[in-house]
């Protein structure tokens, strides 16, 4: 099959199946649509290269989706056909950004030649951007797959990466990753495995915490019919079921101490069995386990088995906490703020330097997951265009900070400046609000910014 993914939305559904039968015999991966809905639904699930796109759909003008589809998909190329193929009808079309223009009827033949000139450009375009992206830390196809951006400027993110991408390489090495809650040790598992041998076969993610200890055996190895009370069905186990896969065992140090055997020998000899039954099945998984704990103390506390430790840990990755990587802090809350402003549809607000610096010498106990919610919760709540530090309530800060007289002096116009250098701050240097701040009009603060020569700081538009 082509790899170019095709999307048809044409509210004839003669049309999209006569051109998804041409055109999936010349090997495109086509998708057909016949209302806006359906396209948009396509779109999102299935990310194609291109769309070709019907001028007049019923409900919705095609320009109209042209422009909202390249707004939200703007690597998208679309082909647009019409019945009422006026020049005006094509201009407006290719200034919104389509890159063909086909009308009706047309044949196959012009549609393949359109579909195969956006594919060129695609792939020039692919190739640009490979360029553009070598200093980029995952591929934009593995983050696809993983369904999810990962993001960092540090060093220290950039060699967890390069350790997971390693780890990936070879398929069968078995990854334990450390680090505090929310710092990304999942998303850093799912990249080894979308990102090995081993990517088209299952990521099975298994929390032993959260399963009742009498069940915990049966879950991981499964059970024959009868083997208990409640087994009134045979049953695969996590081992069976991510066999080929990738089995992910969070939180790894909670798993009780009787368990910790079976699963090393399930690990040591690729062999299980089901409870009830002595038969020995081979699987094949790799295992990525996580922890935030310190697995060598519970060893000592003889809470972990040393041997299982060995077999688990032959690559250790350890992801250190947001507040030891401050370079993260910027384009982690860049991509949040773009990635919920599209989830919920709205527009991308800027952010101001205070905000950034405050956020840089928070120490996030909760680390990335933390910043996320924070972003998400300011974003629900904020109602201006920008974000503010006073849209980020910290855990521990004194919300009501008051400017604090600093220099103890007893001089006036030093008092006045320090107080009209603290309101500036505390608005983001919103000259309207610190005059409200400060009791005084607008105009009044103008004057005194002038006369103490107080510098002002504008705010960090997200796409410098
Ligand atoms: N570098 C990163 N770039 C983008 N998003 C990230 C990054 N690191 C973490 N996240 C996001 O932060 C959230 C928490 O990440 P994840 O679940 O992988 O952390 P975790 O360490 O497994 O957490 P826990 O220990 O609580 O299970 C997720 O929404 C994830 O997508």
């Amino acid at each position: 099959m082509n790899e170019l993914k095709v999307l048809i939305l044409d509210d004839e559904s003669r049309i999209t199946e006569k051109l998804k039968y041409h055109l999936e015999k010349r090997k495109f991966n086509v998708f057909t649509a016949n209302t806006p809905n359906e396209g948009f639904a396509v779109l999102e699930k299935e990310r194609p290269g291109v769309l070709i796109l019907d001028v007049m759909l019923p409900g919705m003008n095609g320009l109209d989706i042209l422009k909202k589809v390249k707004q939200e998909y703007p690597n998208l190329e679309i082909i647009m056909i019409s019945g009422y193929g006026d020049m005006d009808m094509v201009i407006q079309a290719m200034r919104q950004g389509a890159s063909d223009f086909i009308r009706k009827p047309f044949q196959i033949m012009d549609i393949q030649l359109a579909i195969e000139r956006t594919e060129k450009f695609l792939l020039m375009q692919s190739k640009l951007e490979a360029a553009e992206n070598r200093g980029a830390l995952v591929s934009k196809e593995l983050e696809g797959m993983i369904e999810k951006d990962f993001v960092g400027d540090s060093p220290q993110i950039k060699k967890v990466l390069q350790m997971a991408l390693k780890a990936a390489e070879d398929g069968d090495v078995n990854v334990l990753v450390t680090g505090e809650n929310g710092t990304g040790k999942e998303i850093i598992s799912r990249i080894i495995h979308f990102g090995s041998p081993r990517k088209k076969q299952v990521f099975a993610p298994v929390n032993s915490s959260a399963i009742p200890e009498t069940l915990l055996e049966s879950e991981f190895f499964g059970h024959v019919k009868g083997a208990f009370t409640d087994a009134r069905d045979e049953k695969k186990g996590y081992f069976e079921l991510a066999n080929k896969g990738t089995l992910f065992l969070d939180e790894i140090a909670d798993m009780p101490y009787a368990l910790q055997a079976k699963l090393l020998r399930a690990i040591e000899e690729n062999r299980i069995k089901r409870v009830g039954s002595n038969k020995e099945i081979p699987v094949d998984v790799r295992i990525i386990s996580a922890t935030n704990k310190n697995i060598e103390e519970l060893i000592d506390e003889k809470q972990f088995r040393i041997d299982l430790f060995h077999r688990i840990n032959t690559i250790e990755i350890n992801i250190p906490p947001l507040r030891e990587r401050p370079e993260d802090v910027l384009p982690l809350l860049k991509h949040f703020v773009k990635d919920i402003a599209k989830r919920k549809r709205k527009s991308v607000p800027g952010i101001t330097p205070a905000l950034v610096t405050k956020l840089q010498r928070y120490h996030f106990p909760g680390n990335v997951r933390e910043l996320r919610n924070m972003v998400e919760r300011a974003m629900i709540l904020a109602d201006s265009d920008t974000l503010q530090p006073e849209d980020f309530p910290l855990r521990g800060e004194d919300t009501a900070a008051k400017p604090a007289l600093t220099n103890g002096t007893l001089n006036i116009d030093e008092h006045e400046q320090q107080l009209i250098e603290a309101a500036l701050k505390q608005t983001e240097f919103n000259q309207t609000k610190a005059a409200t701040l400060l009791g005084i009009s607008r105009d009044a603060l103008k004057r005194k910014i002038k006369k103490f020569n107080i510098e002002i700081v504008k705010g960090i538009g997200l796409d410098e």
